[in-house]
């Protein structure tokens, strides 16, 4: 094909004239969208950057709680170049666009870019109708049974953990140390995630080295912690075409890990579905998550509802992801506010060991970890006071109107209790701000205290997430496809852990950051490169 017509004198001249009409055409939608100016907001520290920086440059959820406390539960925050976006913490807000609205709101496309070079096309990546395609395949495999089919797998992989510690114990002074529990528990999970949804022995706590576990260890924190200004900018303003090309071919420390990690991660993939479309070929039934979806998927019968092999892939690297850091961090998080509440440890440790000895030397099964009141106050509290992943990012798909719990009153000085927005408006959905809205669970929201969970007289608030009316999980068509193998999971591990252990706080625990990297890890200042720590003390639970 003759292109030299593109080289052209007469052509190049005209360039001008597209740059103008794409200008214009840029402030046209700019200035004919509905505004949400009028909402009031914190002031931008410049027209470039407006309010990104604070927002993905702090610790995770501190802009969120300092923005909820000065303008309430709707905000207007400043993008890049004057865009204005809204800031959302409230209930009413927060229940349309996560359950009323179904696909009305889709995700930013530069943070699916993140999801797809960490993840592949995959469930977190997918949006619409490929999402509800995906996510009908991948069901069968995130019912209540077959989570709790899995408890004695995360019982073996606990009990490993306590092995580990009692040897690391024997040989420390007082039988006492002080362990990075954040690093064993992101091994422990990547064990259980291994084995619970692919039968895949990872040897991760036996093994610290293991290649696997290196390139996973502190990916979040190393390709999206701290974000540099520039890098904030280029993500906001750039099409997705030039993200993926760099995402392909920067030779930045955070893109070359990015990299690294996917390769692995495809490698040991396409090995394990080759294993199990071979045992499904020769009747082997495995009850692992991954080989009931080849299963499910072999047998569906309208190829358009099929996965392909790359979307395979990618929910594999999904699950090894989404399932293995958010409990770890979950359940860090809760050992943190256990180590902080000695009086909170004792009386769950107490619980525990009623239930334990009422089991007659049988393990816990999935029926016994349900029936802890106190286990599930604890973990309800922790998951409110500290969500792993504490923002969701959305776009609204078309012209839409919010409605709100609490009317506000705009710069105008009108009190509205609907906000009309336009399609394309960017919304920060505050998972960490919303779980503490004092008219839903009490005025001492800001205050750990699992016993709120036994009051009767609080007002509850709209009907939000699948647990404890959080937004941990987040909630609707797009809710968290593996709470109930997390909670299994991460209540498996603490019986566990507090049966055996006490757990206190280390001087270390004064550098402590809430690290904002799509997930709210655990690192130290100073030490944010060398991925997740807490630092707790560790000694062995004296029994009667
Ligand atoms: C306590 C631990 C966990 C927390 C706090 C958590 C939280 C969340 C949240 C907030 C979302 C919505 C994200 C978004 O739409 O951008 C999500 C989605 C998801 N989670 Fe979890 N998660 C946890 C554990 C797990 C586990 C153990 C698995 C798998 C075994 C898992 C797999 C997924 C998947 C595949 C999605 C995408 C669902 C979809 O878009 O349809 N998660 N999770």
């Amino acid at each position: 094909m003759d292109n030299s017509h593109l080289l052209n004198f007469g052509n190049v001249t005209k360039i001008p004239y597209l740059g103008f009409i794409a200008l214009a055409f840029f402030l046209y939608r700019r200035y004919t969208r509905i505004s949400v100016a009028h909402i009031p907001g914190p002031e931008p520290e410049s027209f470039l950057l407006g309010n990104l920086p604070e927002l993905f440059q702090s610790q995770a959820a501190v802009p969120d709680f300092k923005w909820q406390r000065q303008f309430g539960d709707i905000v207007r925050i400043k993008g890049a170049l004057g865009e204005d976006r809204l800031f959302v913490s409230d209930p009413k807000a927060m229940q349309y666009i996560f359950q009323t609205a179904g696909y009305g709101f889709l995700k930013w496309p530069e943070r699916t870019e993140i999801s797809r070079v960490l993840m592949g096309r995959g469930l977190l990546w997918a949006d619409d109708v490929i999402h509800k395609r995906q996510r009908k395949a991948m069901l069968p495999g995130f019912g209540a049974p077959e989570s709790k089919a899995f408890v004695p797998i995360f019982r073996k992989v606990a009990s490993d953990l306590t092995a580990h510690w009692n040897d690391l114990l024997a040989s420390s002074p007082e039988q006492s140390a002080e362990l990075n529990v954040a690093s064993w528990l992101s091994r422990a999970t990547m064990d259980s995630i291994g084995e619970a949804a692919f039968d895949y022995h990872f040897g991760a706590l036996e093994n610290k080295e293991n290649e696997f576990m290196k390139a996973y260890f502190g990916l979040m924190s190393d390709t999206l912690g701290q974000p540099s200004r520039q890098a904030i900018f280029m993500q906001t303003v750039m099409p997705v075409w030039y993200l993926q090309l760099m995402s392909k071919y920067s030779r930045s420390r955070r893109m070359v890990h990015a990299r690294h990690t996917a390769r692995l991660a495809n490698e040991v993939a396409q090995a394990l579905i080759d294993m199990k479309s071979d045992a499904l070929l020769h009747g082997r039934e495995n009850k692992d998550i991954m080989s009931l979806l080849v299963k499910a998927n072999a047998s569906e019968t309208d190829p358009a509802s099929r996965l392909t092999d790359e979307e395979t892939i990618a929910q594999m690297r999904t699950l090894l992801l989404a399932g293995h850091e958010t409990s770890a961090t979950t359940l860090t998080w809760v050992l943190l506010e256990l180590a902080r509440h000695p009086e909170v440890q004792s009386k769950l440790r107490e619980e525990i060991r009623a239930t334990e000895r009422s089991l007659n030397g049988k393990d816990f099964s999935a029926a016994n970890l349900d029936s802890m009141p106190y286990m599930a106050a604890v973990l309800k509290e922790s998951m409110r006071f500290h969500p792993a992943l504490y923002q969701n990012y959305r776009l609204a798909a078309r012209d839409d109107i919010l409605p709100l719990a609490k009317p506000i009153t705009t710069t105008n000085g009108e009190t509205i209790s609907k906000v009309p927005i336009g399609k394309g408006t960017k919304l920060v959905l505050s998972i960490a701000a919303y779980n503490r809205n004092k008219e839903v669970f009490g005025e001492d929201a800001d205050v750990y205290n699992p016993d709120r969970w036994f009051r009767t007289s609080e007002k509850k608030g709209p009907t939000l997430g699948v647990y404890g009316n959080l937004l941990t999980f987040a909630g609707g068509v797009r809710t968290c496809i593996g709470w109930r193998f997390a909670l299994y999971e991460v209540q498996s591990l603490l019986v566990e852990i507090i049966n055996n252990f006490e757990l206190g706080p280390t001087k270390d625990l004064g550098r402590l950051r809430r690290e904002a990297c799509l997930v709210m890890l655990p690192t130290l200042e100073g030490e944010e490169i060398k991925g997740e720590n807490l630092p707790l003390r560790v000694s062995i639970a004296v029994r009667d």
